[in-house]
């Protein structure tokens, strides 16, 4: 017999699905690292695992909404056809309700045990992407990214100001490496998926600006973003063990990332260059911690 009977997800399966657990666990890493970096002394652990479970309960809210939000798109692309919302096996009361929870939840617990400016913060990112990237960016313009990458990198602020209660320089340092990684992080994968997203109505920009503009712009943003992990060095946040890290790990994004641009006919160099992008956001973090711990 060749029917293959694929085994249908538990609801708990679905629902967990729903806030992009795979995505929000690295969001929170970003999140964890901005904490730990705000002061050279550790913080309350109590607060600090609270302050993470503010954060990640928001972020998943902020993401079932783009499932809810999504709904007729994600149906139309392979990649999104199988999410739970887009197959109808929970409905749009179910997740609506499921989305409100775990954002308010989330906000709620920011304002009550951590403080006021983190809670607003993320608020502000949770409707930046569920609201301002999904349900207009994204089908507006092929800069939707650019933009609504904001409130994507704003995971390590949303850590710093739960430790200090206040916004401070280093922590929009942290928000810029994420923001200027994004388009590089996305732009790949957009590149692989480029028919679906066509097909699917989406201006993503290569869809709207073709192939070879697109490689050129991964290719720009890479290095931009290579200048911008250079800053923590420069502004003296972080030291020497960081610059030795980043060295290598900067060559190796930048390897991935031209043969995203030159060797267009390797048609495996585009997702390889998006699933190293994704070790490359966390051994980065990872340096960063790394250094500020040695030298206190
Ligand atoms: C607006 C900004 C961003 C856009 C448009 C974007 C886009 C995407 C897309 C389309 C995927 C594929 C998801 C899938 O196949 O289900 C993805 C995967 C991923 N993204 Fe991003 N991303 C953004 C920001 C971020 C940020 C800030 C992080 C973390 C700091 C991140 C971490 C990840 C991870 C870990 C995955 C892999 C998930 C998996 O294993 O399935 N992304 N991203
Ligand atoms: C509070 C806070 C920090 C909120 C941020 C929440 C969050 C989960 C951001 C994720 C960024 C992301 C995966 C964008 C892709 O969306 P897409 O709709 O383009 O991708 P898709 O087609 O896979 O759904």
């Amino acid at each position: 017999m060749n029917d293959v009977v694929l085994k249908q997800p538990s609801r708990w399966q679905d629902y967990w699905a729903l806030g992009k657990p795979r995505v929000v666990v690295v969001m929170l890493v970003c999140a964890l690292v901005g904490a730990l970096l705000a002061r050279p002394v550790l913080p309350d652990l109590g607060q600090l695992t609270l302050a993470m479970l503010g954060i990640a309960l928001a972020s998943m809210g902020a993401a079932a909404f783009n499932h809810l939000l999504d709904q007729r798109f994600d149906q139309l692309m392979a990649r999104t056809r199988r999410r739970p919302f887009a197959q109808q096996r929970l409905s749009t009361w179910q997740v609506s309700l499921y989305a409100s929870a775990l954002s308010l939840s989330g906000v709620f617990l920011l304002a009550w045990l951590i403080n006021p400016l983190t809670a607003m913060l993320t608020a502000a990112s949770l409707l930046g992407y569920a609201l301002v990237y999904t349900a207009f960016l994204k089908h507006a313009t092929p800069q939707n990214i650019t933009i609504g990458g904001l409130a994507g990198a704003a995971p390590p602020l949303l850590g710093w100001t739960a430790v200090t209660g206040q916004l401070e320089g280093n922590a929009v340092l942290l928000v810029l490496i994420i923001f200027a990684w994004t388009p590089a992080h996305f732009w790949v994968l957009a590149i692989h998926r480029c028919e679906e997203y066509r097909h699917a109505g989406v201006p993503m920009l290569p869809v709207t600006h073709g192939d070879a503009f697109t490689r050129l712009q991964v290719w720009l943003y890479a290095w931009l973003t290579v200048a911008v992990t250079l800053l923590p060095f420069v502004t003296a946040m972080s030291c020497w063990l960081y610059l030795l890290l980043l060295l290598p790990l900067n060559a190796r994004w930048i390897w991935f990332n031209w043969r995203v641009y030159r060797h267009r006919h390797d048609v495996k160099a585009p997702m390889q260059a998006f699933w190293f992008s994704i070790r490359y956001i966390l051994w980065l973090f990872g340096a960063l911690l790394l250094d500020h711990f040695v030298r206190f």
